[in-house]
């Protein structure tokens, strides 16, 4: 299997190297250069499989000779063996044929635990073997860098820097990055939102002499082993719901692009799903420009669904190429436009993308009825993101097909946001009980990023 990156000048990579190479050289996003396919029987054999089976299954073909097959079983296992619930991925019912996926029983409550925690294990291999070193940079607003650290804490052969918007997380999500206390972690809190902390991350991956010099490697879905590993999800979840003999549709709540782009993946795999509905908050770029309106930045405003306060939508470069037939020009054309504000998408792009991709957007205060609304009527207690995903989901499902929503962090790390709406402050796990008497650790950094390069070298010294 070879990587090709979405603006088409990169060299042509290996899963391991595109695995630890992040950024391609030509500023795109690697991807595969075919898509493999499952075969109805694979998928129905998956039916009372363990996560741990589906994920090798799924993954399997697309990893080529970076490890052995008794290898990567290994790594599965230990990946997903610290998830506090033996399905990974439960469902529960919310309404007749309206699903909810969880996502949220790893480690940091998030679902980016369902890659990182894999991504740190494949990372350790690759480069224990390799007897590398490597400097990851990670852009986050919340889940992604609580999930890095916590993959990468305390490992030998990786340090770990985090750029989060400094007052624009949760106070959980902000501890679960500054409390570790591994010398090998990185907190930064930076003067900015996340579209500059992300910007400032590829502008390091732009910048060669940084990026070689620190030997810098990426973990955001910028790495197609995070996008992978998502993938996984969308089979167990459907394959429970009657699959392939049963179309299924799924609703995710939307930012990054990089979790509604595995469920393409899923799609474009075999498995038969009907509609994928990009639910966005009110930052809601995506929505707009899936309803024909072009891609124009326009300014972030500060949710209760923090981690989806995004503008530039990293994966929809990803969709983007597909939708563009795969001409890298023609990408490399629309991100230098995006560079300048904004571009509009050509008619038969449009018409692609809009085959593929349903969407909506919730508003704050329809996400809060959502959630208080749901929890009169079924007793669970929603996070504010998974709210989003919950209440474009029941706006635009078919009755007659059953919805997935997926549910993208716990309730626990949005406290406020769900007790705004329910009365009830959400409690976390036992494990975690003391984050809040745990001493913080964080640096806060300008939005320069001579600023940023020269404080990640004085640390790596
Ligand atoms: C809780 C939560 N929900 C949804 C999203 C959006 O996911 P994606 O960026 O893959 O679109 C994020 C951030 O990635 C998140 O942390
Ligand atoms: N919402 C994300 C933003 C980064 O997304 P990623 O999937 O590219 O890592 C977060 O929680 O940090």
């Amino acid at each position: 299997m070879r990587y090709i990156s979405t603006r088409g000048t990169a060299p042509v990579l290996s899963f391991e190297e595109a695995m630890l190479t992040g950024l391609a050289r030509d500023g795109g996003l690697y991807v595969p250069e075919t898509i493999p396919t499952l075969s109805r029987d694979e998928i129905a054999g998956m039916a009372g499989q363990s996560y741990e089976e589906v994920a090798f299954t799924v993954m399997r073909p697309f990893i080529g000779d970076t490890f052995t097959d008794d290898e990567f079983r290994d790594l599965i296992t230990k990946a997903y063996a610290c998830f506090g619930h033996s399905a990974r991925a439960p469902m529960v019912q919310l309404a007749p044929n309206h699903f909810l996926l969880e996502l949220f029983h790893g480690p940091t409550l998030a679902f980016k635990d369902f890659a990182m925690q894999l991504i740190g294990q494949m990372f350790q291999k690759a480069l224990g073997r390799k007897g590398d070193r490597v400097t990851i940079v990670g852009a986050t607003s919340g889940d992604t860098g609580s999930a890095a650290i916590e993959a990468f804490r305390g490992l030998d052969n990786v340090d770990v820097f985090i750029l989060y918007p400094h007052g624009r997380v949760s106070e959980v999500q902000r501890r679960q990055m500054t409390t570790p206390s591994e010398s090998n972690v990185h907190a930064l809190a930076v003067d900015g939102d996340f579209d500059d902390c992300q910007a400032r991350l590829k502008d390091m991956f732009n910048d060669f002499e940084f990026r070689d010099g620190v030997k810098l490697a990426g973990v955001n879905s910028i790495n197609w082993g995070r996008v992978l590993a998502q993938v996984v999800y969308y089979f167990t979840a459907a394959v429970s719901l009657g699959a392939p003999d049963r179309e299924v549709s799924f609703t995710v709540p939307t930012g990054n692009f990089g979790d509604i782009f595995a469920g393409y993946i899923a799609k474009r795999m075999g498995l038969p799903i009907a509609d994928l509905v990009v639910a966005t908050n009110q930052n809601d770029i995506l929505d707009r420009c899936l309803k024909g309106q072009g891609y124009h930045k326009g300014e972030v405003h500060a949710s209760i669904s923090p981690s989806m306060d995004i503008q530039v939508s990293s994966n929809f470069e990803r969709a983007l190429f597909d939708a563009y037939e795969r001409d890298g020009n023609a990408v490399a054309q629309l991100m230098a436009e995006l560079g300048q504000g904004g571009f509009d998408v050509s008619q038969g792009a449009m018409q692609a993308l809009q085959d593929l991709y349903r969407s909506g957007r919730a508003s704050e205060a329809e996400t809060t009825e959502t959630i208080a609304q749901l929890h009169t009527t079924t007793g669970e207690l929603l996070c504010p993101h998974s709210a989003v995903g919950v209440k474009v989901a029941e706006d635009q499902r078919d009755p007659c097909v059953p919805m997935v929503t997926l549910a993208t962090a716990h309730p626990a790390k949005f406290p406020d946001a769900v007790e705004n709406a329910t009365g009830i402050r959400p409690g976390l796990p036992s494990r975690m009980a003391d984050l809040f008497d745990r001493p913080e650790r964080v640096t806060r950094v300008a939005n320069d990023l001579e600023a940023l390069k020269t404080h990640i070298r004085k640390a790596l010294a």
